[in-house]
């Protein structure tokens, strides 16, 4: 009889203690389709305990100095590293993306967000004015909200979450996160670097479970008056619905759906490879994916042969596969959405000129019933097309041609989100205008994905509210106060 191997269970982190829970939900490999860990089903239960021991911890934790809290992330920065393989092993089994994405992009953003808000809690400043004329000045201070929410989703699921636990610890913030219950593990082991590092019990509280069940009780919950959000936009929705009552700080990092444009001047040896990449990196569930990419008709057809060409190349494998550039989708139900998409894009009229439905996936054995896609190029698609308007969030782009530049910035802004753009073209003059007429909260031109922390990072329109990053993270996770002294 084979022997079956024993299920990883992951526990809350509540107040310093690991805790068991009432119920569990299964978490799926989504390279093999199978159960190989169960997550606790949290609620309200564990939420009050989690405001309390938050509670509890912050006259404490708010009143170290930066620089105690500083050294507290910069350890704890460091655990992680040491900790970069066995990271890197279970962000890719639990997520699906490659191994070798978590060990380069994945794991060192966790480690980099530590050590970056580490150093930049150290150099904020406060703005002082004078009003020499009534004999006055003024000054503002800052402290830290309280209890900080913080909501994160399954794509990047330890990049993510680190992104906003460490500016609301650094800003003096007690924290209590819920990470998507889709991929938890990764989470649940930065817990057991938590003590070891010297964060003090009830700084951060970890507690896993669904978004209607512990996800809702958290962003309800009276004492918890700052939630920090990073998933889809229906989701954000109802979390301002729920937080209305409360008047809460909102900061809601939501979806894309993220033009190329992509000039006759463009160096597209540069442009394509990266444009695969922008569409594809990360099974392109990252918000910031292309998936409309437009060029200019003079060298749409060269764009699209070498496109389709280097698109082939990009390969789908196992995660732990060197030579894969493409690991499997996070989940059964989202397979069959990505692929609806393009299903309807065929029945549409469009045609796949690469990818699902016309190319062969080669995969071992074991991996057949795993959440694996092809790369797939969408063309001859209309504007209208539910494919060119919203979230796909899987490996499917679409190609199409424009004439002028006005007409591909009206078409480019011509959808309700406005998170990232990329602008193709050695033209210096149009590069600029262009970025500055996109309706959008980033742009890179020439490239994708260079991140600087320090500027702020987010959307417009039903891409989200606010911005993160050194200053806006720290005016999210902080109240400011305007003190007036007459003398
Ligand atoms: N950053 C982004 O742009 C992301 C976008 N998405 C988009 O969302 C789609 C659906 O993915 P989901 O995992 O369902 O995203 P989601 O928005 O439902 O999940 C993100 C996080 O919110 C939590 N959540 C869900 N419902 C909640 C509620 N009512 N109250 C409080 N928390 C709640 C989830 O448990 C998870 O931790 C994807 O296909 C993609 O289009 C998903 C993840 C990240
Ligand atoms: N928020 C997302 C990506 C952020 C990337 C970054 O901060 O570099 C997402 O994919 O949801």
């Amino acid at each position: 009889m084979a022997a079956t191997k024993a299920l990883l269970m992951l526990e809350n982190f509540i107040d310093g203690k690991f805790l068991p829970c009432n119920s569990y939900i299964d978490s799926y490999d989504p390279s093999t389709g199978e159960v190989y860990c169960r997550v606790p089903d949290s609620g309200k239960e564990e939420i009050e305990a989690a405001v309390e021991a938050a509670r509890r911890a912050f006259p404490g934790w708010s009143s170290w100095s930066p620089q105690e809290r500083a050294q507290v992330l910069n350890k704890l920065a460091d655990l992680l590293e040491q900790s970069l393989e066995e990271l890197a092993q279970a962000e890719s089994k639990d997520q699906g993306k490659t191994l070798a994405l978590a060990r380069t992009m994945d794991i060192p953003r966790s480690v980099q967000n530590f050590r970056f808000f580490a150093s930049s809690i150290l150099h904020h400043t406060s703005e002082c004015t004078q009003m020499d004329h009534l004999g006055c000045m003024h000054y503002t201070v800052r402290t830290p909200v309280g209890i900080a929410g913080l909501i994160s989703p399954w794509n990047l699921p330890l990049y993510l979450l680190t992104w906003k636990i460490a500016p609301a610890m650094a800003a003096g913030n007690t924290v209590i996160a819920k990470p998507s219950e889709l991929t938890s593990v990764t989470a649940w082991m930065l817990c057991k670097l938590l003590d070891k590092a010297g964060v003090p019990p009830g700084v951060v509280n970890i507690v896993f479970g669904t978004g209607p069940r512990v996800g809702e009780a958290l962003v309800s919950h009276p004492e918890v008056p700052l939630i920090s959000f990073t998933g889809s936009q229906p989701t954000a929705e109802r979390i301002t619905q729920l937080s209305a009552p409360h008047c809460k700080k909102l900061s809601l990092e939501l979806g894309g759906k993220n033009p190329a444009i992509i000039f006759e001047d463009a160096n597209l040896d540069e442009c394509i490879p990266a444009t695969v990449r922008s569409s594809f990196a990360n099974q392109g569930e990252i918000c910031l994916c292309t998936s409309r990419i437009f060029v200019q008709k003079s060298i749409y057809s060269e764009f699209l042969k070498r496109f389709v060409e280097a698109t082939r190349k990009w390969k789908v494998g196992v995660p732990s596969d060197p030579s894969a550039s493409m690991g499997a989708l996070i989940s059964k139900a989202h397979l069959e959405k990505v692929r609806s998409y393009v299903k309807k894009a065929l029945s549409e009229g469009a045609r796949i000129q690469c990818g699902e439905g016309v190319d062969k996936l080669h995969l071992p054995a074991r991996n057949q019933a795993g959440y694996f896609m092809l790369p797939t190029v969408i063309t001859d698609i209309k504007d209208e097309s539910c494919c060119m308007k919203e979230e796909i969030f899987g490996p499917v782009t679409c190609v199409t041609p424009f004439d002028s530049e006005e007409e591909v910035i009206q078409r480019a802004n011509n959808v309700k989100y406005g998170l990232a753009a990329t602008v193709w073209s050695r033209d210096v003059g149009r590069v600029h205008r262009v970025a500055k007429k996109l309706q959008s909260g980033l742009v890179w031109t020439n490239c994708w994905l260079i991140r600087e922390l320090n500027l702020p990072f987010g959307g417009m329109k039903s891409s989200g509210i606010g911005r993160e990053g050194v200053k806006d993270s720290y005016d999210f996770f902080t109240e400011v106060k305007t003190i007036t002294v007459k003398h």
